[in-house]
């Protein structure tokens, strides 16, 4: 894989070309992804990866981290089924990809739902993320440092209930902010993007939300100095191929099989069309 950066354009009508560049830069250069990851996603996530051209490993044992971490392009850190013993796993993973300045994206799954979880979440988020992605639940959690205020890993509220919480955190930071929904909301704590792809049956499949943080890392792992828009256009992404996934799908169960298979077949005509991405006031 190639190391540099990639150009992107930074105006709203240029979210289609740039949507295609990510996703394209993505299959040429097939970045290795390092995923720690909960039980429930490692399947769906590792599939959707290689869907998209990128290289899933799902290697999270402290004795190998030394070794493999400093291969992968980026990191992707998990904290779905979280047990004391894989927080020192995760804790050296990130602080090694800050010491070798390559990008990890944390996704603070149901950060609300315990003190104990939401303690790790927040000593995660202190090891610098280049991007936290998580339902409204988990991001209003993490930035008021609160716990009780989430369904689980599923989330209690709207993305757009988060829009605040999402700023400020990013701000206090320093990080790219995005948070799933049926609008995706990415913010850098100035600029606010919507990414208005995807379909209401994306919830019904477990770790969809896990495996679009993975995309995520893919694409920031080809364009780290643009996570803004990397972020913004994995979500696109993933919500186009669901919207097109839906159009084959009876229910959860065959709409993520078509989602994978709609994500691996997107062509540049369909990308152009159905990116749906605004800013935000
Ligand atoms: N109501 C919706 N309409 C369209 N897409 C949605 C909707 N809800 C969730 N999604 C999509 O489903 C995926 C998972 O998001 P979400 O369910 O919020 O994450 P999580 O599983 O972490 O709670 C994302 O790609 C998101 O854009
Ligand atoms: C059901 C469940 N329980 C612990 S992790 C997990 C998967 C959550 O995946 P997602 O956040 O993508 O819905
Ligand atoms: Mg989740």
């Amino acid at each position: 894989m190639e190391e540099n950066t990639i150009e992107v354009q930074q105006h709203d009508n240029q979210w289609g070309p740039n949507v295609w560049t990510h996703l394209s830069t993505v299959r040429q250069r097939s970045p290795l992804i390092q995923c720690i990851t909960n039980f429930v996603s490692m399947d769906l996530m590792a599939n959707t990866l290689l869907s998209a051209g990128a290289s899933p490993a799902m290697i999270h044992s402290l004795e190998e981290i030394p070794d493999f971490t400093p291969h992968a392009h980026a990191l992707c850190i998990n904290v779905g089924t979280l047990t004391a013993d894989w927080l020192p796993a995760m804790k050296s993973a990130a602080e090694l990809a800050n010491r070798l300045a390559k990008p990890w994206v944390l996704d603070p799954v149901a950060a609300g739902a315990s003190s104990f979880r939401l303690e790790a979440c927040l000593e995660l988020v202190g090891l610098k993320p280049t991007v936290i992605r998580g339902n409204g639940s988990e991001i209003i959690a993490l930035s008021k440092a609160s716990v009780g205020l989430t369904k689980g890993v599923d989330s209690s509220h709207e993305s757009s209930d988060a829009v605040e919480a999402a700023t400020s955190l990013a701000q206090a930071r320093g990080c790219i902010v995005a948070v799933s929904g049926a609008v995706d909301i990415i913010t850098d704590g100035q600029r606010v993007g919507g990414a208005q792809n995807g379909v209401a049956m994306m919830q019904k499949i477990t770790a969809t939300g896990c495996s679009v943080t993975a995309l995520i890392a893919a694409f920031v792992a080809i364009d780290p100095l643009h996570a803004f828009e990397a972020t913004a256009s994995a979500l696109s992404i993933f919500g186009i191929a669901g919207e097109i996934g839906m159009g084959m799908a009876k229910g959860p169960a065959s709409l993520r099989m078509h989602l994978i298979d709609s994500l691996y077949g997107l062509d540049q005509a369909t990308v152009l069309h159905r990116v749906n991405i605004i800013s935000l006031p």
